[in-house]
């Protein structure tokens, strides 16, 4: 297994020193809203977050990849990440994408994916050959682009799902465990930009658009729990589970204020997901169990 340092060096590798922005959605809008588990919800977490109390959120839409600037209308991920507090103090992080499935099947295929793309110290660029043959001896890792590449992207960071990606063991009321990877979905229907919006829209559309939404009113999401049916992987991120497993709407999120610039309180944030046994707790996913501390070392590089 990597080190959570090995990693964030994988990424340096590749992008530079990550001394004061994020490795990953570096482009991104701080807003804010509030959480409201429904009764479901309640019945099958006995974690804070879902006791059916209003629990307040800050939230951060972002712009995948490594750029700062990042161009709006590209078909890479959107992200939504969500710091849950409750009226007690008990904190609940997570990072969502929009796209149902992640690069890489675990965090050793994740971080010589990073390592494979470090320029060559011979000549200073990637070396094409040496990706090729990593990419074809790792398929999974060409999955999550696949999709985006047949999926036109977000019209607002307000029209789109966001996956967890991950699954997790939620345990409810009534005792029992269950797997269960989420989905928040957009209220106001999922909506693309159109081929010809690609091309006319600024690149910086997102900002501009999700401002004049929120002054209309709030965005909202549902956040939807999907259960795995019999031979699918809890442990594997790349593969989606089939669209028709059950499903249980769990709770509302509402987005109701964005913050007037880049950054503001977002920025010392990192939206690690920490073990909340027994309420939400790891799966054997052994991506899930490699996240949080490589965006403790980011978050700890970026702000020192
Ligand atoms: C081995 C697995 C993973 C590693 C090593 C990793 C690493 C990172 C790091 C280092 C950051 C920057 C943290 C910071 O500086 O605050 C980050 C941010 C992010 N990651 Fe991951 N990640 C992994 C898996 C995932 C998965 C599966 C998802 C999707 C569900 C995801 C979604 C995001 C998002 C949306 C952000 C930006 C959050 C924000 O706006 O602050 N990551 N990741």
């Amino acid at each position: 297994q990597p080190t959570p340092e090995e990693i964030i060096n994988g990424f340096e590798g590749v992008l530079g020193p990550v001394r004061s922005y994020r490795p990953s959605h570096p482009k991104g809008l701080c807003a804010a809203g509030h959480f409201t588990a429904t009764p479901e919800g309640s019945r099958l977490s006995v974690a804070p977050v879902f006791s059916g109390q209003r629990v307040n959120t800050i939230i951060r839409f972002g712009v995948a990849g490594a750029n700062p600037q990042a161009d709006d209308r590209a078909r890479s991920t959107r992200g939504l990440g969500i710091r849950f507090e409750t009226a007690a103090g008990d904190v609940l992080d997570m990072a969502n994408i929009s796209a149902p499935i992640f690069g890489a099947p675990n965090p050793t295929v994740f971080l010589e994916n990073l390592r494979v793309r470090a320029p060559d110290p011979a000549t200073g660029r990637p070396n094409a050959e040496r990706i090729a043959a990593f990419v074809a001896a790792n398929p999974a890792v060409t999955r999550q682009g696949a999709w985006l590449g047949a999926t036109l992207p977000p019209a607002s960071w307000a029209t789109t799902p966001y996956w967890g990606v991950n699954a997790f063991r939620f345990q409810g009321q009534d005792g029992q465990v269950r797997h269960a990877r989420w989905v928040f979905e957009p209220r106001a229907g999922v909506q693309r930009l159109t081929a010809e919006q690609m091309q006319s829209l600024p690149r910086d559309f997102l900002a501009d658009e999700i401002r004049a939404r929120i002054a209309q009113g709030p965005v909202e999401f549902d956040m939807v729990l999907q259960f795995p049916g019999p031979g699918d992987d809890v442990t594997n991120p790349t593969v989606a589970w089939p669209d028709d497993r059950p499903r249980a709407v769990v709770g509302r999120l509402t987005v109701t204020s964005v913050a007037a610039g880049p950054g503001g309180p977002c920025d010392p944030i990192s939206f690690m997901t920490l073990d909340q046994e027994p309420g939400i707790s790891f799966s054997d996913d052994p991506t899930l169990h490699a996240r949080a501390a490589p965006y403790a070392v980011s978050l700890s590089r970026r702000t020192n």
